[in-house]
């Protein structure tokens, strides 16, 4: 053994002393937190305020206990040395002494005296001497990696040697960082350098086997992601990268990052959106991981309640779906429920037959629409309106009526020398008729004071309410969007703008559920009508009773269960018949009803289920979040970015994507176009360079599509070369899903890793069937299981995944696909973090022609 070994044996023996320390600590931690939330979650606080304490406080340790359980794996991960002789542990949370005397014994990584960890370099070491990264297993330490950050050496002077090769590819930025220190300089190569700190230990994590969930990089961030992670920037924070550079990461980093340090966000809870079901499942573990469960994970097609978004439809479709001018389109078709007939319209009211006449409808239309309220809404003040209209009628009839009869027995009197004696007659009736009315004449029968009741009445008339329906139906945003699409010509009054053929796109029959694309005119369509709030109130009044009810009969039984004798349950408590009390004494037991009312009981189980914030979020659509994170950014269109900003009114996000990625093509060409409509120039765009997942190999495949799509664009650099070159093989059309199954066969079987077989979209059942006939293990369809030893995935399918091994098939039909089909195939090109094959029948796509070598040969 060399005495370096010797040495570093016992450092590691050291730092084993002090993680021991620390899961102690833990430990304790953990059981004390349990115990309060045992403790809080018995309390039986009577009031409402204690209740509400009760529910804040189980709500707190429950917090606490998942942070601490979620430390657990990879407490500590790094040390500072610092130049003034003190020492820093850096790790998942922070951990102070039972005293809580001194030092702490853990620093969270998101407080601010760890930064240094991740940003200091020898140029700029912020009062640190030695960065140490602590490799451990369970809770067993088995290697250390230390940079000293010293004044810069010439290269490959570094403490520790690190395998990480060079990066290759593409120019320095502009906004390259500065100079790289000692310890940085191992990655250096090809005349340019890359500073990155933690040498062995990112070099592991990079080139670690992939498991088809992402973790968390706590301990290998860089100090270009750390800043974006810790950017104090209030408003709108985009950050664009070009594949692999840790986007997804850094924004899952961020949300930890500010749900830690903004306890105020945690109420409103963080929203993080991702493209598509399989891509949240592969990032569902992170922010647990972290110990932050206030994050709803969501599709945009996810995010309106009840709503299951999975018709199919075509691109075309859907793109024309997602232009802004579709919520003008919204907007029209709204508006166009409310247009009153110009000749009014007869109501059978009451038993007579009412004309509620144009100007009379345009009256109420008017009022409603001015209180500026939405649609269903509005609705009721229309109602309001034409109900009072009616009933002054109808009293207006009755009066009219009245007065007729009067003059016609008046006319009969004159006549036949009876008068004296009927009019006697009608002076006796005083005192039976009500003649308050206003008109105070005889024949006055209803008056005003008679009308409130008369609008009662017709409130509940059918015939009143069948005629407001037919004036301004209730309408949801299923049965607007529905019927819009199910008539071209209201389609046609509705979109003027879209060419008759876009407008074909649109049509379909009522039924047959909601694309994705549907999801942000429902929300817009939602925006505008408004909930009709009269149901829902009838409704929790409906609910509320309910439970008083219940918790009547709840104690009900508790008080016959006390009372002995007849009661059903007498004597037959917890502890059997006629038992005794398991804590002893035979005394008068304090039952539920003595300490508590019906009502009160009824509010109590209300809340006893109290969600997290997360989950009430998913059931509101008018929730608004405390801050947006928006993964793959640049596929939302422009409709969903309206939605999107619904959700968050205090503009408080973070925008990741990367514009040569754009696949939907309702998605994004520029970050000025998508968000100008909503902030202006308001918002900062931050760029991170450096490629983690994507060896050099494979950037230099892609690079001339690159730069067919996004010319000027330079490559991300990557971090690592693995020695082996991509390749393609040219097949027949006929041969390709026989070749095809041949070649993922070969590479499952040499079992480097998980592979992806990413194909046309169009083909993927078709081709993952056949993939399925040699490879029994591979997992395809529209819910693939990411954790298998081989997925097909439809290009769309594989947005933001990576994966040990690529196989991409049929390249020249992905770019045929879809306007935006290079694209598609960069991003198919860009998932592997080893290796990485093509299969194409006929010649391959001029922009991988030249950069990926044909083999002759299926390669082994
Ligand atoms: N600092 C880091 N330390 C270790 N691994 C990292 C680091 N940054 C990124 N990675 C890893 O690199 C891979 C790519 O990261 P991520 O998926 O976040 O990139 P991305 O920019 O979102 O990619 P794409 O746009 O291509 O989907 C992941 O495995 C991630 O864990």
């Amino acid at each position: 053994m060399t005495h370096e070994d010797h040495v570093l044996r016992a450092q590691i023996e050291g730092e084993q002393r002090h993680l021991r320390t620390l899961y102690e600590r833990l430990d304790a931690l953990r059981g004390a937190t349990a115990g309060r939330l045992a403790a809080a979650s018995r309390e039986n606080g009577g009031t409402p305020q204690a209740r509400s304490e009760r529910d804040a406080a189980v709500a707190r340790h429950a917090e606490r206990l998942a942070r601490l359980e979620a430390a657990d794996d990879g407490l500590c991960f790094g040390r500072l040395d610092l130049r003034d002789g003190g020492r820093r542990y850096i790790g998942r949370v922070g951990l102070r002494a039972e005293d809580d005397e001194g030092d702490p014994l853990l620093i969270d990584w998101r407080a601010p005296a760890a930064r240094p960890f991740y940003v200091a370099t020898a140029l700029a070491p912020e009062g640190v001497r030695r960065r140490r990264h602590i490799v451990t297993r369970g809770r067993r330490v088995v290697d250390l990696d230390d940079e000293i950050l010293t004044r810069p050496q010439p290269p490959g002077r570094a403490e520790h040697g690190s395998a990480v090769n060079g990066p290759v590819d593409g120019t320095p930025s502009a906004d390259s960082p500065p100079p790289a220190t000692a310890a940085e300089d191992r990655f250096t190569g090809q005349g340019e350098h890359i500073p990155l700190v933690g040498g062995a230990a990112l070099l592991a994590a990079v080139s670690a086997e992939r498991t088809g969930r992402m973790h968390d990089i706590v301990a290998t961030l860089q100090a270009e992601q750390d800043a974006v992670i810790r950017s104090g920037h209030r408003g709108v924070l985009v950050v664009q990268g070009g594949p692999g550079t840790g986007k997804t990461a850094v924004a899952l980093h961020r949300a930890a990052y500010l749900l830690y340090t903004q306890p105020r966000l945690a109420a409103g809870g963080v929203l993080v959106v991702g493209p598509s079901a399989a891509f949240l499942t592969y990032i569902g573990r992170v922010l647990p991981g972290l110990g932050e469960t206030g994050a709803l994970l969501s599709t945009v097609a996810g995010l309106y309640p009840g709503v299951e978004a999975d018709r199919g439809e075509s691109l075309a479709a859907a793109e024309v779906k997602g232009r802004a001018e579709m919520a003008a389109m919204v907007a029209a078709a709204v508006r166009e429920h409310r247009t009153p007939p110009v000749g009014g319209i007869t109501v059978e009211a009451a038993g007579e037959r009412l004309l509620l006449d144009g100007p009379a409808c345009r009256r109420a239309a008017g009022r409603a629409a001015r209180t500026g309220l939405p649609y269903n809404r509005a609705r009721q003040v229309f109602a309001r309106e034409v109900i009072a209209d009616l009933a002054r009628r109808l009293a207006g009839a009755a009066r009219d009526l009245a007065d007729r009869l009067e003059a016609d027995i008046a006319d009969v009197l004159a006549e036949s020398g009876v008068r004296e004696a009927i009019r006697a007659d009608l002076a006796a009736m005083d005192g039976v008729f009500d003649r308050t009315g206003d008109q105070g004449g005889p024949g006055d029968l209803l008056g005003a004071a008679d009308v409130p009741a008369l609008e009662r009445e017709l409130r509940h008339d059918s015939g009143v309410r069948a005629a407001i329906e037919a004036l301004w139906p209730a309408l949801t945003p299923q049965r607007l969007l529905e019927g819009l699409y199910a008539d071209p010509s209201r389609l046609e009054r509705a979109a003027p703008g879209l060419t008759p053929a876009e407008r074909a796109l649109l049509v379909r029959a009522p039924g047959g559920g909601w694309s994705p694309a549907d999801v942000p005119l429902l929300d817009e369509a939602a925006e505008l009508l408004g909930e009709d709030d009269q149901a829902a109130r009838a409704r929790e009044s409906r609910e509320h009773a309910r439970r008083v009810a219940y918790a009547q009969g709840v104690l009900d039984i508790a008080a016959a269960s006390r009372g002995g004798g007849g009661a059903p349950y007498a004597g037959d408590g917890p502890s059997g018949p006629g038992g005794a009390d398991p804590l002893g004494g035979t005394g008068d037991v304090l039952t539920a009803a003595d300490l508590i009312d019906a009502r009160a009981l009824a509010e109590r189980h209300h809340s006893s289920s109290p969600a997290t914030v997360a989950e009430r979020a998913r059931a509101d659509r008018t929730w608004a979040f405390g801050h947006v994170i928006v993964d793959e950014a640049q596929e939302l269109s422009p409709m969903a970015w309206r939605m999107l900003m619904r959700r968050c009114p205090g503009r408080s996000m973070t925008v990741v994507g990367d514009l040569a990625q754009t696949g939907d093509p309702a998605g994004a060409s520029s970050w000025e176009q998508v968000l100008g409509p909503h902030v202006g120039d308001r918002f900062r765009l931050v760029r991170l360079s450096v490629n983690y997942r994507t060896p050099a190999e494979i950037m230099t495949a892609a690079a001339d599509l690159l730069a067919a799509i996004s010319p000027g664009t330079p490559p991300a650099r990557s971090v690592r070369r693995t020695g082996v070159r991509p390749w393609r093989v040219r097949t027949t059309a006929a041969a390709l899903p026989t070749v095809l199954a041949e070649l993922a066969a070969a590479e499952t079987a040499a079992g480097g890793g998980r592979l992806a077989v990413i194909v046309p979209q169009a083909r993927a059942s078709e081709l993952g069937a056949a993939v399925a006939e040699v490879v029994p293990d591979v997992s395809f369809g529209p819910h693939p299981d990411l954790t298998r030893p081989a997925v097909v995935l439809g290009v769309r399918q594989a947005k933001g995944l990576e994966f040990d091994a690529v196989l991409v098939a049929d390249p020249a039909r992905i770019v045929a696909a879809s306007p935006r089909g290079r694209n598609d195939l960069y991003v198919a090109l860009t998932r592997a973090t080893r290796r990485l094959g093509v299969l194409h029948a006929g010649p391959p796509p001029p922009e991988i022609a030249r950069t990926i070598t044909e083999r002759r040969t299926v390669p082994e």
